[in-house]
């Protein structure tokens, strides 16, 4: 079933990765080529990243850019900061990039980088020179038309700043375009701090019409209060749902009576177990120190933003709500995703759902490439249309085909996209 490597150890979220393109390619009933193809990345390049240490002496991270497939044009994906990340992991959700940014119809292929680093333990100054030495390690192989990293779990618009400048100043001149999800003030949209929530609330929404006629009233427990959890946290409440609980990794803030989450906008500096806390402590939240909890709250939608491989064969009989929307990359194993098939809950699957912030550094690029910019509101309105376009494309695939699930059809619909280029560029 999956491809033997030398150089790396397929781990259960690869594994499970290869097991969703090979069944989606089967589906489909393209050739086992596109799958041998899919199922390895093109290139992969591993870099180490000395950093001197405030205290002294220095400390040297692993660091990897994989590219993954670039059939539907440059490569596209971000940059993960995280203690415990792996290469395997890298390649999934490399993966992962090719096929979410073939469903969204960008004119990208796929990549992800990641740093093995726990970015709370290092001082400004030391993850300014960690960024700016992870950018200068991949810059042989990266640029505004060849790969565009952004970020991803444990990185944020200041990072990809540092590493723009960098980029730049090796280049001798401005590159926009080679990073994107940068601050406003420095070439980025002020659309793209919330653009990956604000488009996992609109898949939300958009189904929750489907299964219900609305999602005025329907309530949430969102899992992770990073970058995705909390601003889906936010455009959800404001697109008429009652958000009532919301977890981190120390546990789950709960009001059965709605949290008051425009806490999240009015301290956007909070992010993670201190925005758990706040519910806790400046809105009256129940606070329920088991983060595990969150899986088992009898709630309408539970939307898992923190990482992948949480809803798994041992949990996924917990899930009470009726609609699980993947604002995270992977966090449903294929046995899980049985389990809730059999048991009629619908998950919208992380290709599909978590595809707004990508598609708005699509935005951003193309705005950096012509040096133009657009106003936040008519970027919304674009990054939105992409969305509900793309819910409607998959959900009517989904109603047409017997027995699929709805990651079926999104995997299938991006494998098609793939196979036609490959095909009409002669690769296959
Ligand atoms: N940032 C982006 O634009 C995009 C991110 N994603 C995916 O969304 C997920 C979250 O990414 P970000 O929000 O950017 O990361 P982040 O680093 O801003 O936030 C992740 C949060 O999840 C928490 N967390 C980790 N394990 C947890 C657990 N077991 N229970 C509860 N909370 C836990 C962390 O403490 C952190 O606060 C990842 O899978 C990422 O790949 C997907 C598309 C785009
Ligand atoms: O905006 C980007 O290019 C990165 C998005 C990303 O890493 C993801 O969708 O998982």
């Amino acid at each position: 079933m999956v491809y033997i490597t030398g150089s790396y150890i397929i781990n259960a979220f690869l594994e499970n990765t290869l097991i969703t393109i090979r069944r989606g390619v089967e589906l489909a009933g393209l050739p086992v080529e596109l799958y041998e193809i899919l199922s390895r990345p093109r290139r992969v390049l591993i870099v180490n990243i000395p950093v001197r240490l405030d205290g002294g002496g220095f400390e040297v991270f692993e660091g990897y850019r994989v590219q993954h497939c670039d059939v539907l044009g440059p490569y596209k994906g971000g940059v993960r900061f995280h203690p415990e990340v792996t290469l395997a992991d890298d390649v999934a959700l490399a993966i992962l990039m090719t096929l979410k940014n073939s469903l969204a119809g960008l004119p990208y292929g796929g990549a992800k980088g990641a740093v093995r680093v726990d970015p709370k333990k290092l001082s400004q100054r030391e993850l300014e020179e960690l960024s700016r030495g992870y950018a200068r390690a991949i810059a042989p192989l990266i640029g505004d038309v060849v790969d565009i990293p952004a970020p991803d779990v444990g990185t944020n618009a200041q990072i990809m700043a540092w590493m723009v400048d960098e980029y730049s100043k090796i280049k001798g001149y401005n590159v926009p375009g080679v990073f994107t999800s940068k601050p406003p003030e420095l070439w980025g949209n002020p659309v793209r701090e919330y653009a990956t929530g604000f488009g996992v609330a609109v898949a939300t929404r958009e189904m929750a019409k489907k299964l219900w006629g609305g999602i005025e009233g329907k309530t949430v427990a969102i899992q992770g209060m990073g970058n995705v959890g909390r601003w889906t946290a936010y455009w959800l409440e404001k697109m008429g749902a009652k958000v009532i609980a919301v977890s981190d990794i120390n546990g789950v803030a709960y009001r059965k009576e709605g949290l008051n989450v425009e806490l999240i906008q009015k301290n956007k500096g909070l992010t993670g177990p201190a925005l758990v806390e706040l519910f806790t402590t400046k809105d009256n939240a129940e606070f329920v120190k088991n983060p595990d909890a969150i899986f088992k709250l009898d709630v309408d939608i539970f939307v898992p933003a923190a990482i992948e491989n949480v809803i798994r064969g041992d949990n996924a009989g917990l899930v009470k709500a009726r609609l699980v929307v993947e604002g995270a990359n992977g966090p449903t194993t294929p046995e899980a995703e049985r389990i809730l098939y059999e048991r009629g809950v619908v998950v919208v699957p992380d290709i599909l759902a978590n595809a707004g912030g990508v598609i708005m550094s699509y935005l951003e690029w193309v705005e950096n490439l012509q040096w133009y910019i657009w106003d936040e509101e008519e970027t919304r309105k674009r990054l939105e249309n992409i969305m509900v376009n793309n819910v409607e494309r998959v959900y009517k695939r989904w109603q047409r085909e017997k027995g699929w699930t709805m990651r079926d059809a999104a995997i299938v619909t991006a494998l098609e996209r793939i196979y036609n280029a490959m095909k009409i560029r002669g690769w296959i």
